[in-house]
């Protein structure tokens, strides 16, 4: 049996934690880059399409959105999956509720949920608010983000401003009784006049609940975590091979390489840790906008260094340095500046001989992998919680790459150090 969960992810680093999270759940996961232009391949259980979608203006999001859904439900899926980030990364106007409606009216369906939760890397939900490590959404680094700063950590309140459906909570109290429970509560929501139910979470344990409840729901959205309880529906159901575990990858060799975009707190330390041993070149925007070729300022630094060991090409700033460049550039031209920059070095060092690359960030992510032509990746191993190596699929039998696409907010800060042993 193949084709149970399609899933459609707003950004690529997003495609991976989500794809990784299926693989390990025991679903033969495959992620496309965009809309893929060709069938589905055999023997697969889950898809992830993974748009660069979060930040686009939000009628370009539901565009895209509609049409990653019509290619899933022409290949047969029958459940749906829309991943946005765990810490609900989304301005006032979306994306993540416009996309929600759009596919809820093309799937005809009044209700779904909405629950970021991934507890094993710090993201609960308690009373409908969103809890980073110790601290609330607001207060955690989540507040400075270029693009897509989060001040409330009140999701409830969050995604009503974005949603013309009414937005209702499913608490702690009835997550804590289990799966039943939390469908009785959905149907009371339905039944209210609700379209969404936030849902509390704050271990494994009620993501397995929550993903039980949602067995009969058309639309399920979203953080990864979630996706580490669906599986078992379909298990239980007899839809999955027994054991359908495949996360190895073919064996890819090479130069590496860290391309950081990120700004957030985790990726600023793990820049920093990587820059006290390895060689390291910065990116700065400013002189970028004055139009300084930093592109081949780095690949002529990184020509020299390389062979003997992997190079690191940052862009990563402290929100005081960030601030400073957008206000001078403006937030959506230094972000675009920026990735555009790094993916062009990106494509210049595999055509220079990198084979093992780490990216970090989810906008520089799009970027990259945008600029290689990649199309799909398969599914390896995990790192770090949420971020697996992921390798290149080519049907042109050209050699894969190994890409690690790390989400800004995760992994330990040696992520950059430590990654390359598990490829091994
Ligand atoms: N020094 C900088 N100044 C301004 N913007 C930057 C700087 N460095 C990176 N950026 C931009 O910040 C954004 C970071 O977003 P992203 O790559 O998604 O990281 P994250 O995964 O942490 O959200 C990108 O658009 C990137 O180009
Ligand atoms: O859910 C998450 O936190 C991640 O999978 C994710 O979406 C990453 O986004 P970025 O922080 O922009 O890399």
């Amino acid at each position: 049996m193949t084709a149970q969960l399609g899933c459609i992810a707003d950004d690529f680093t997003g495609g991976t934690d989500l794809a990784g999270m299926l693989v390990k759940a025991g679903m033969r996961t495959v992620q496309w880059i965009g809309v893929p232009d060709g069938p589905l391949p055999e023997d697969v259980d889950a898809v992830v399409i993974a748009l660069k979608s979060r930040t686009s203006p939000a009628e370009d999001a539901v565009a895209e959105s509609l049409a990653a859904l019509r290619w899933l439900q022409a290949a047969g899926f029958q459940q749906f999956y829309f991943k946005y980030c765990s810490t609900f990364d989304s301005t006032p106007r979306g994306n993540i509720g416009p996309v929600a409606e759009a596919l809820m009216q093309a799937l005809d369906t009044d209700f779904t949920i909405a629950c970021p939760a991934f507890p094993a890397n710090g993201r609960t939900l308690y009373k409908g608010h969103l809890f980073v490590g110790d601290v609330l959404l607001k207060e955690s680094g989540m507040r400075h983000h270029p693009l897509t700063p989060m001040l409330d950590a009140n999701l409830v309140r969050v995604l009503q401003q974005q949603v013309r459906r009414k937005v209702g909570l499913v608490d702690f109290a009835t997550v804590s009784r289990g799966g039943a429970a939390i469908r009785e509560r959905f149907n009371a929501l339905r039944e209210q006049g609700h379209g969404f139910a936030i849902v509390d979470a704050l271990s494994n344990a009620d993501l397995d609940a929550i993903g039980a409840a949602c067995a009969d729901l058309p639309l399920v959205t979203g953080g990864s975590g979630i996706a580490l309880g669906l599986p078992q529906n379909f298990r239980s159901r007899g839809l999955l091979a027994a054991n359908a575990v495949a996360d190895a990858l073919p064996k890819t060799g090479g130069l590496r390489a860290v391309i950081s975009g990120s700004c957030s707190v985790a990726t600023q330390r793990q820049v920093d840790v990587m820059r006290t041993t390895f060689p390291s070149f910065g990116i700065d925007p400013l002189r970028l906008a004055r139009g300084e070729d930093l592109v081949s300022a780095a690949l002529n630094w990184a020509g020299g260094h390389i062979a003997q060991q992997p190079v690191l090409i940052y862009a990563t700033a402290t929100p005081e340095a960030v601030k400073q460049v957008q206000g001078e550039l403006g937030v959506e031209q230094a972000g675009h500046l920026v990735e555009h920059a790094l993916a062009s070095i990106a494509r210049g060092l595999v055509e220079a001989g990198v084979g093992q690359m780490i990216v970090a960030g989810g906008e520089t992510s799009g970027a990259v992998v945008q600029a290689l032509g990649v199309k799909g990746l398969r599914i390896g191993p995990e790192i770090d919680p949420g971020v697996p190596w992921t390798s290149t699929l080519h049907d042109d039998g050209a050699q894969p790459l190994a890409l690690a696409l790390k989400s800004g907010n995760f992994g330990s800060e040696d992520f950059f150090l430590k990654a390359w042993d598990k490829l091994q």
